[in-house]
């Protein structure tokens, strides 16, 4: 009602933190005729040189572009991004063996990383309501008044109030600080015990080094590495290693040695000099899970994005539930007549357990790559994955699909996930041959599928092992 639409005029929403989700927030908010203030510590990284240390591209897929279209953005970041239709899995003598990721239009794209930022936020300044205010570093924030207080580059500090306070301040969030302090707030932190460093692989004679449109994925157990492709016909490589390893090799002759054992195709890509040079550019960084219930304070603040829950990025999911946070939100704002104290707590209750499941499922992906994952297996898996849900597309939708080609509430991926594994255990069974009536008595089946489905399962599984 126009009401509703005059008081969203005058009312103040600061966005702490310009990264990818706060930038994004400030369209939503600014598209809805907020007045916005984004707050971010750093310089604008329009003017600056790159940023090191973050992830230099990201695999965006459908839950980000989805958020994305929302707001107009979609096309301008898509066109920037490179298709990556199938899986490449590197084996160690050398072999490539592609593995799509589903149909004709479901693909991933790689995208930079600081110019899909500088696109966001150059989108929200086109927003008259919006300004952005870099250098301001949130120091800290009253719960009661909701003032807060931002450390300037000149080092004066300023005050600032709002209607409404929008947490988007990253993994280490001073925003959420202040949750800690309150009753019934709960949060778990956990660092995991691998690192990761970026290394780049240059074109040759002008050409990508290896085939562009792939997700290339070097599946060795306990390290990957994976590379995505860039505009400029690099790759960026990510290394994810445990750091009792990392702290092992510590010259370059034990660089190349390591390569030679793990990753021996990637040398020539990358060059041994190089490897030697960037191997040892920046030290290798840490990776952090943080979940955290509820996302609200009262009708002041909620947090999103990494700030309200950072994953590990072994489903390369981060990035695309910060946005779906976005969405959602906004999907509430409409539901409940922008009304903040029905809309935060709703807020909460439909979106925690959605990005607690996405945080359990990068980790739960971690673990399995890391203790069985080599190419073979990887290549089996996705194999039985992909076979299955041709033969059954209805009944068997793998994981992978649900979680970045729909918009499946990631929890229920989850459940849906379990119930397919509970069929494929009873498959199982079958396949046991002799076993199948040991268990259970000659007249009660053994599961619920017919004989049938129990047949089709099995020939799935003989022709995946084929
Ligand atoms: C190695 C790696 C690979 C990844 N790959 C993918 C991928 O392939 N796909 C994917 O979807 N996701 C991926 N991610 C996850 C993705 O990077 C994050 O989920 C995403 O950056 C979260 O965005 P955000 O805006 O919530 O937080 P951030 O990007 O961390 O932004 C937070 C912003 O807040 C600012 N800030 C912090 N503290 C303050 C303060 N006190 N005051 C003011 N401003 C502050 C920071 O300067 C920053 O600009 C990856 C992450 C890593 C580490
Ligand atoms: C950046 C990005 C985007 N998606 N994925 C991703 C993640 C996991 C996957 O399968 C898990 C699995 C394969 C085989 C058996 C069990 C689980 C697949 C896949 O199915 O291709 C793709 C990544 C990624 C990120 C880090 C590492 Cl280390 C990595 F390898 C890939």
């Amino acid at each position: 009602t126009n009401d509703s639409k005059s008081t969203s005029k005058n009312k103040v929403v600061a966005v702490v933190g310009g990264g990818l989700v706060g930038a994004l927030n400030a369209c939503y908010f600014a598209k809805r005729g907020f007045q916005v203030e984004v707050f971010e510590s750093r310089e604008d990284i329009r003017e600056a040189k790159i940023v090191k240390g973050r992830s230099i591209n990201l695999a965006l897929s459908h839950r980000g572009r989805q958020a994305l279209k929302q707001v107009g953005m979609e096309d301008t970041i898509v066109s920037k991004g490179i298709p990556m239709h199938s899986r490449m899995i590197h084996s160690l003598n050398g072999t490539q063996s592609p593995i799509p990721y589903g149909k004709k239009g479901q693909y991933i794209l790689s995208v930079d990383r600081a110019n899909l930022n500088k696109e966001l936020l150059s989108a929200a300044e086109t927003y008259s309501t919006t300004k952005l205010n870099f250098a301001h570093k949130l120091l800290n924030w009253s719960t009661e008044t909701g003032a807060m207080t931002f450390l300037r580059a000149d080092g004066a500090k300023e005050e600032i109030q709002a209607d409404l306070i929008v947490g988007c301040d990253g993994a280490f969030s001073a925003i959420r600080k202040q949750f800690l302090r309150q009753s019934r707030f709960n949060f778990s932190q956990t660092y995991i015990p691998h690192g990761y460093l970026e290394l780049t692989m240059p074109p040759i004679n002008g050409e990508f080094a290896m085939k562009p449109n792939y997700l290339h994925i070097w599946p060795r157990n306990t390290f990957m590495m994976i590379a995505l492709p860039n505009l400029d016909k690099t790759f960026t490589c990510t290394l994810f290693m445990p750091f009792d390893e990392f702290e092992n090799v510590t010259t370059g002759d034990q660089v190349i040695e390591f390569f030679q054992k793990y990753f021996p195709d990637t040398i020539p890509l990358i060059g041994a000099d190089a490897l030697k040079r960037d191997y040892f550019r920046l030290p290798a960084q840490a990776m952090v899970s943080v979940k955290c219930s509820p996302y609200h304070l009262s009708d002041k603040c909620v947090l999103m994005g990494d700030a309200a829950h950072a994953v590990v990025p072994f489903y390369g999911q981060g990035m695309n539930a910060g946005f779906e946070d976005c969405l959602v939100f906004n999907e509430i704002m409409d539901q409940l007549n922008e009304d903040f104290s029905a809309v935060l707590p709703e807020y909460t209750r439909v979106r925690v357990p959605d990005d607690h499941a996405i945080a359990d499922l990068a980790m739960y992906n971690y673990v399995e790559m890391r203790s069985h994952v080599n190419s073979k297996w990887f290549l089996f898996r996705k194999y039985v994955d992909n076979t299955l849900h041709m033969i059954m597309p209805r009944t068997v939708i793998p994981l992978y699909t649900m979680v970045t080609f729909t918009r499946i509430r990631y929890h229920e991926a989850v459940k849906r996930w379990h119930w397919q594994d509970k069929v494929r255990k009873g498959e199982l069974i079958l396949t046991r041959g002799t076993q199948r009536f040991s268990s259970c008595n000659q007249k009660r089946r053994c599961s619920s599928l017919s004989d049938k489905e129990m047949l089709i399962w099995w020939l799935a599984m003989m022709i995946c092992r084929g």
